[in-house]
């Protein structure tokens, strides 16, 4: 063959690859653009065709709202705190108990209200249905905060309930205890007005959720289990109303946690000769184990973004995002790697992208002339939803890679079961129509709570779990949780306590409105 007879062929054979690159592009932009267009906005549901019930409306007057505050501040004053796994303050404890049946009378006196102490000082109630036969639910809320301490920067002592500018201070007033007495004050003025639920339903209050709810929420599951319960669906802390936190989203958006991340402390420890510090050896425990520790943040686990329930919230929210934006969010199976990148920037949108390595324990060392003989350091891991405990465990040990660094899992639980988001699914769609009657402008779309709850304890009473609460979250607020100024607006407490008020009457209807045909709004 001559020279340019080649060069012509390759030439050809280019040109046939271009071509084709050129039509694979055009044609996963052409499935794009119709899934962009196809999206079912608004999952099946019409609002309108939602069984006919007269609900009670609470309108809050004056008097109400002094009250109802000044109940909530007292709540925030008792420091209801768990300070390690084995320590807890009982004494505030004890005092919140008597303060719950001093600031609810009506709850604790009814005959409607069945109410019982578990592990001392958890709560169990029982709120009988006139109508057996329906399936009753459940709400979590719980008791106890973690520390906080005024000199981390505090604007109002962190258990001081301090008003500033319309925003309450203080140590729960997002964790949890916004929750807990917005259920509490919502069934205290139903059962004021004279209501009586059709669908029975229970409210469980752990003391220990902070460390893990051992004696709390799995003593309650214990005895509903001794007592044959079902429950239709359970509802938790969790996600929040976002507004202006997701990156390009327009308006607010409501996520309700379908599950949540798996967890693993895992121990890493290096053990070698103890010896005189004036003849070192090259490496010391310390030295091969912070070698360990940083090679595990110079190496983040793998990007899983769209392989979880994640991929759905985005699904749910596209049409809420500007174009070019939108059509990305519509298209994860295409995008998902170039998103991950984009939300991997933040802390809290990272969350959501991979399983999450924190490094919280470092311990070595015994004297100043002595060569230690043990270093040790403690992982906490926030499982993503495509991963397990072991395959987590093996990413340590090969990122790690050396073999005198021992890494043994202390305990962990793989990610949640995922719960039911379409339109059979009662929870989810009975706390969406809550949501969208009281805030209309919001979206509703499922989502993975990066935290974990007492709620993970019932996965053997009912398959669906969802973790949401109305407070509504701005920029800055994410990094309040566990932190400095903590706080609520009064009007946000209010608009929880109407929620639970509504949610609580919503869940009467005996069953979900028949599915609409899908029809997609092309
Ligand atoms: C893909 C997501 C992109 C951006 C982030 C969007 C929304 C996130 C909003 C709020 C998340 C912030 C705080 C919630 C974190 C954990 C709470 C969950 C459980 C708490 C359990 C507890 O500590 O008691
Ligand atoms: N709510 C806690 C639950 C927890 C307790 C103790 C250890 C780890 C986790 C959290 O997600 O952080
Ligand atoms: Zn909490
Ligand atoms: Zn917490």
């Amino acid at each position: 063959m001559t020279e340019s007879g080649s060069k012509l062929r390759i030439f050809k054979i280019l040109k046939i690859i271009i071509s084709s690159l050129l039509i694979t592009v055009l044609l996963l932009f052409t499935i794009a653009a119709i899934r962009t267009l196809s999206l079912d906005v608004n999952a099946g549901l019409q609002l309108a065709h939602w069984e006919k019930t007269n609900n009670k409306s609470l309108v809050i007057d004056h008097h109400q709202r002094e009250e109802l505050l000044a109940n909530f501040k007292e709540a925030i004053r008792i420091p209801t705190v768990s300070f390690s796994n084995t320590e807890s303050n009982t004494t505030a404890l004890l005092e919140f108990d008597r303060f719950l049946r001093k600031a609810f009378p009506t709850v604790f006196s009814s005959s409607l209200v069945h109410h019982e102490l578990v592990g001392n000082y958890s709560h169990l109630f029982w709120v009988k249905g006139s109508q057996p036969e329906l399936v009753p639910y459940m709400l979590l809320a719980h008791i106890d905060v973690v520390p906080a301490s005024e000199s981390d920067g505090w604007e109002a002592p962190p258990f001081s309930a301090k008003e500033i500018d319309g925003f309450i201070y203080g140590r729960g007033t997002i964790d949890d205890k916004n929750s807990l007495m917005g259920i509490l004050q919502a069934l205290e003025y139903l059962l004021l007005k004279g209501y009586a639920p059709r669908r029975g339903f229970y409210i469980g209050l752990g003391h220990d959720e902070e460390i893990n709810g051992l004696n709390g929420a799995m003593n309650i599951v214990r005895v509903l289990k001794q007592r044959g319960v079902q429950l239709l669906f359970v509802m938790d802390e969790g996600l929040t109303i976002s507004d202006g936190i997701i990156p390009g989203l327009e308006g607010p958006a409501a996520l309700i946690g379908l599950s949540e991340k798996g967890q693993a402390a895992v121990k890493l420890s290096v053990s070698v000769a103890p010896g005189h510090a004036s003849m070192p050896p090259r490496e010391t425990s310390i030295g091969i184990l912070a070698t360990a520790v940083k090679r595990l943040e110079d190496n983040p686990m793998p990007r899983l973004f769209g392989y979880g329930p994640e991929g759905d919230t985005f699904e749910h929210l596209a049409h809420k995002f500007s174009f070019p934006l939108k059509f990305i969010m519509s298209n994860l199976w295409l995008f998902s790697p170039l998103l991950s990148r984009i939300l991997e920037r933040k802390p809290v949108s990272n969350a959501f992208v991979r399983t999450t390595t924190a490094v919280t324990f470092f311990n070595a060392g015994v004297k100043i002339n002595v060569i230690p003989s043990l270093a040790e350091a403690y992982v906490n891991l926030r499982i993503h939803s495509a991963q397990s405990v072991e395959e987590v465990l093996d990413i340590i040990k090969d990122t790690v890679g050396d073999q005198r660094v021992k890494v043994e899992l202390v305990d962990g639980f793989d990610p949640l079961p995922i719960s039911g988001a379409d339109e059979k699914a009662f929870g989810f769609q009975i706390i969406k129509k809550t949501v969208l009657d009281l805030f209309p402008t919001v979206t509703v779309a499922p989502g993975i709570c990066i935290g974990n709850t007492d709620s993970r304890h019932f996965v053997d009473l009912t398959k669906n779990i969802y973790r949401f609460s109305p407070a509504w979250f701005k920029p800055g607020d994410p990094e309040r949780f566990h932190g400095i100024n903590e706080r609520i607006s009064t009007k946000n407490y209010e608009e929880m306590i109407v929620f639970y008020f509504n949610l609580i009457q919503n869940c009467d209807i005996r069953k979900l409105p028949e599915p609409h045909s899908s029809v997609h709004e092309l």
